[in-house]
């Protein structure tokens, strides 16, 4: 492990300095754009008013003759808008894909000034973060690129979630961590189908009854353990954590619930693969109006967040005053890019 000096230091001559903090940035989206499809790139405009994130995606979901195309698009859609506030990432591909390293030296040699976010697909383990890091100096360096483009790793192998820890804390390059539900699923021999939500046979029986009454089944969250685990490893890592894909767009009641179960763990975001999917995450990520006014009404009956009072019928003290502080923080970061969530919050 590196002492906490050197944890600091550029990893090339004349790469940035690392972040010592995250930039404070609303990230209820991560919006997916296949790159290499032209008639995508031209509602990139659009988006860039609508969403917290674009990503141009350069993995999965592209066809293996199409990945050039697709690391040209991104490059162009970089180069041809103006992003303002609204975050720039790329999926790169894998690290033992053939396309990887072009997409790297291509994308930050090009675009690397205008680029926020790399994500990063299939990470095992700390060693993955390590190489990116430091080829990422080198690039960074040679461009003459001033800020970090930061990393952003996707749990999906069984050896990832094992070692989400240390992945979590690889380096100060580090963003946040999205759960990839799809490539998790496989990874750990799951007999399922889909891309993320629940399924009906993960489930609880009710106990039977004497006079053998129907028995209702409770359908449980595949998810939970893991979501779980992936916060408690980037929050106590000072990174964030998003929950990934939801592949039925059909299904929207389902895609929230999956949403939502990710915010309240402690997630700030997920992605969305389809417009429809913006409004969803844009309603689940952002606080709940009612709850708004409620936390402000704590944080207003304890000005300096110490003590016990009681607020309809409910004790607060000290620890619900920060949970309070976390929806008034984030509700305020949503005012600033949000005028209709403004409106609401200040309408509470
Ligand atoms: C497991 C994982 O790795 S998940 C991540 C990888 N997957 C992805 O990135 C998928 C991203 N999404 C997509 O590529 C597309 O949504 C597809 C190919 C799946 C479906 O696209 P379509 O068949 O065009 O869907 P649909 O007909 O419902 O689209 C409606 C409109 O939204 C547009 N649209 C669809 N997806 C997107 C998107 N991601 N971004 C912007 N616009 C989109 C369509 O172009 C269409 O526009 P139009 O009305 O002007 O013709
Ligand atoms: O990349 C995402 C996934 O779910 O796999
Ligand atoms: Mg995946």
């Amino acid at each position: 492990m590196k002492t906490p000096r050197a944890f600091y230091q550029p990893l090339a001559i004349g790469a940035p300095a690392p972040l010592r903090d995250l930039p404070v940035q609303l990230e209820r989206m991560i919006h997916f754009v296949p790159p290499h499809v032209e008639k995508m790139r031209a509602k990139v405009p659009d988006l860039i008013s609508r969403v917290d994130v674009v990503l141009g995606n350069l993995e999965d979901a592209i066809p293996a003759d199409q990945k050039t195309a697709a690391r040209r698009g991104f490059i162009e859609m970089a180069r041809e808008n103006d992003f303002g506030s609204t975050g720039l990432w790329t999926r790169i591909n894998c690290l033992n894909s053939p396309w990887v390293l072009d997409d790297l030296m291509e994308i930050v040699t090009e675009v690397g000034d205008k680029l926020d976010v790399i994500m990063l697909p299939k990470v095992e383990g700390a060693w993955d973060i390590h190489y990116l890091d430091q080829l990422l100096a080198q690039l960074e360096a040679r461009a003459g690129i001033s800020r970090p483009i930061m990393i952003h790793a996707i749990l999906e192998t069984a050896e990832g979630v094992k070692n989400v820890e240390s992945i979590a804390t690889a380096s100060p390059r580090m963003h946040g961590m999205s759960l990839g539900p799809a490539d998790l699923a496989a990874s750990r021999g799951m007999k399922t189908t889909r891309v993320g939500g629940g399924h009906p046979d993960y489930m609880v029986l009710a106990d039977g009854t004497a006079e053998g009454a129907p028995r209702a089944g409770f359908q449980q969250d595949l998810w939970h353990y893991t979501v779980a685990k992936m916060v408690d490893a980037c929050m106590a890592a000072g990174i964030k954590a998003f929950y990934g894909p939801f592949g039925d767009f059909s299904d929207a009641a389902a895609c929230e619930a999956q949403f939502r179960n990710a915010f309240l763990m402690g997630c700030v975001g997920a992605w969305s693969l389809h417009p429809s999917q913006i409004d969803i995450a844009k309603k689940v990520f952002s606080p709940e109006p009612g709850e708004v006014a409620f936390a402000r009404k704590i944080i207003k009956a304890m000005p300096d967040g110490t003590g016990a009072v009681m607020i309809d019928g409910k004790m607060q003290d000290d620890a619900t005053w920060k949970q309070a502080k976390v929806i008034d923080d984030l509700a305020r970061l949503v005012t600033e890019k949000d005028p209709d969530f403004a409106r609401v919050y200040a309408a509470e």
